[in-house]
């Protein structure tokens, strides 16, 4: 389907929202008028600019507070209307949105709004432009879109039609199957955006918190699915109105703008059917099954062979061409890179190996859904390794590990001979946790869940000493592969604290042996509060030498209806640091409740 975007959605002047626009392979777009005004260039060159560009001028927008007002104000807004043709005519545009009037002049009036509509419609229709009403949410008379649709219905005219926005609808709870008893050519025009569940008023909620498709909570498929039935065939446009994104690089965000609607025409296309109206869904989501490998950046591997040797792993191959070692224990792998520029400040995770069933698969999809595609890092007698680019810049390889139908990556290893290493009982990467740029945070989401299919869990806000930081996890359906994503808040303020870090978590088959090892070698972990275990005793009563072994050891408990959670952390090496879990039982959380509790830890380490 065509896809477009509204200027309003996208940040900086209005010529570079055009070229961003373009770039991420957007058709049109809509012209929001004070981007317009705003300009130093005049319609024409806009016209001409977008015409270079290859976009389309879909729409402009928004003419306000014009229907169902008192005969002496009605003058004035049809003057206002001519000013309005005569730049879409020099635009080169043909469709005007009409928002519901939100004065409090609006007359509570059907057939009076219905009339100065079909006024306007046919003043329009003379400049060869048609009009598109749209139910705002805080309409004054107005706010319902089948409202809006029974004064089309009354004002019948060619040139006046309805333009749907999902944010409108689905944010008043409204049910979007009535738009099926719309007929298709009465709908000019389809807006979507998505959001957050939040209680608050709807405008603000609208004007600040709107997001892309698949990044919010409202089920924007379901909504298109019932317009593509009423049989609308136009744009699915983007409008978001976003104070991050606002803020953010608008080539980036038109990316993931084009990213959330060509996962979006997947959603519909599974609920419609593969080729309802002329919907083309990306190749399917190869989803990954576990984690081959986190690698670690850094300087040298002095610091980190000590902590890892620590944990129980043993150095067991060495690249023959790159500074990288091989560093393993049962399915946990990492490898250390002494040769990434990413280091400099000290180590820190640079790249996670993600199995898949499919690597090629998972590439073709990765670069339909507009992810940057790495070049291969391949010698001549090495195995192939497709890695993508995350928002955060992590790089993420799909691999297959001693498979027999695929060369595996750690044959690309000389094996070196080491002194045997007791095990710690770790036996795999139960997750990794990424801390995000502040705004990348809901394009991170959108990210790993269209591109790898990956699912997201709710979004928590955990307290931190200094702030707040905002978490999702990411996750396959069977909990192989978990990915927490963080956003720190903190830091906004100069000389704040910053916490840049990023975390390897390592399933144990028995922490509390785990924790007794690293507690034997040396001072590696971080200490934890004795309130937090008289709090924890008043929680849950777990017998009086389960408590005394998790206060003696260190560990952070929780639990979830489906099991238990054990884990600990060790202190902050460069930007990283390691996590310990015990999963018993089905948990399925990350232990947020004691989040606190680790970034007060870790900040009174770092001072
Ligand atoms: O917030 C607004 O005023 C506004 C304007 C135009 C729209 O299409 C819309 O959905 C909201
Ligand atoms: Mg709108």
């Amino acid at each position: 389907m065509r896809k477009s975007i509204a200027t309003v959605s996208l940040s900086g002047p209005l010529a570079g929202k055009l070229t961003a626009a373009a770039d991420a392979g957007f058709d049109g777009v809509e012209i929001f008028e004070p981007d317009l005004l705003s300009s130093p260039l005049a319609p024409e060159e806009i016209r001409a600019r977008a015409a270079d560009l290859g976009l389309g001028i879909d729409l402009f927008q928004p003419f306000r507070d014009f229907e169902a007002v008192p005969d002496d104000v009605l003058g004035g807004n049809l003057r206002r209307a001519e000013h309005k043709f005569a730049v879409m005519e020099r635009l080169g545009a043909d469709l005007l949105l009409v928002c519901s009037n939100v004065s409090p002049a609006a007359i509570a009036d059907d057939l009076l709004a219905a009339e100065q509509l079909r006024l306007l419609a046919g003043r329009a229709a003379g400049h060869g432009i048609r009009v598109a009403y749209e139910a705002l949410a805080w309409g004054r008379q107005v706010g319902d879109y089948r409202h809006a649709w029974r004064i089309v219905e009354l004002a019948d005219h060619p040139a006046l039609g309805l333009c749907l926005d999902s944010f409108h609808i689905l944010s008043r709870g409204s049910d979007p199957a009535g738009i099926e008893e719309i007929p298709a050519e009465k709908i000019f025009f389809l807006q979507l955006a998505d959001a957050p569940h939040l209680s608050m008023d709807v405008l603000q909620w609208s004007r600040h918190y709107r997001c892309f498709p698949g990044q919010g909570a409202f089920d924007v498929a379901g909504l298109v699915g019932h317009v593509l039935r009423a049989g609308y065939r136009g744009p699915l446009s983007l409008e978001v109105f976003n104070d991050v994104f606002r803020q953010a690089d608008a080539g980036r965000t038109a990316r993931d703008a084009m990213r959330s609607l060509v996962a979006l025409e997947e959603s519909v296309s599974e609920r419609l059917g593969p080729r309802a109206a002329g919907l083309v869904p990306p190749p399917a989501p190869v989803v990954p099954t576990g984690f081959a490998f986190a690698e670690l950046a850094t300087p040298d591997t002095g610091r980190l062979s000590g902590l890892l040797t620590a944990l129980g792993f043993a150095r067991t191959g060495g690249h023959p061409t790159k500074p990288v070692e091989l560093w393993e224990q049962e399915q946990a792998r990492i490898l250390l890179n002494t040769g990434d520029p990413a280091s400099a400040t000290g180590p820190a995770l640079a790249a996670v190996g993600l199995e898949t069933p499919d690597p090629a698969g998972a590439v073709k999809r990765a670069e339909s859904l507009l992810a940057p595609v790495l070049p291969r890092r391949r010698g001549p007698r090495e195995a192939p390794l497709d890695a993508i680019a995350a928002p955060d810049g992590t790089e993420l390889f799909f691999c297959r590990t001693a498979r027999p139908d695929h060369p595996s990556w750690t044959d690309d290893f000389t094996e070196v001979p080491s002194d045997p290493v007791p095990s710690a009982g770790i036996t795999h990467i139960d997750h990794v946790a990424l801390t995000q740029p502040w705004h990348y945070f809901d394009e991170a989401s959108l990210f790993y869940r269209s591109v790898l299919g990956l699912r997201p869990d709710e979004s928590l806000e955990l307290a931190d000493p200094y702030g707040l930081l905002r978490s999702r996890a990411v996750a396959d359906p069977d909990g192989s592969v978990r990915i927490a994503l963080n956003v720190a808040y903190v830091g906004s303020q100069p000389g704040a604290p910053q916490i840049p870090w990023q975390h390897v978590a390592l399933g144990s088959r028995d922490i509390v042996a785990t924790a007794r090892r690293l507690r034997a070698v040396g001072d590696l972990l971080l200490p934890i509060p004795a309130n937090y275990y008289d709090d924890l005793e008043a929680r849950h009563d777990l017998g009086d030498e389960r408590h005394r072994t998790l206060r003696e050891l260190g560990l952070l408990y929780d639990r979830d209806d489906h099991g238990e959670f054990l884990h600990l952390y060790t202190r902050t090496t460069g930007h990283v640091f390691f996590e310990i879990v015990q999963r018993v039982g089905g948990y399925r959380g990350y232990g947020a409740v004691n989040a606190p509790i680790r970034l007060a830890a870790q900040h009174a380490g770092s001072n």
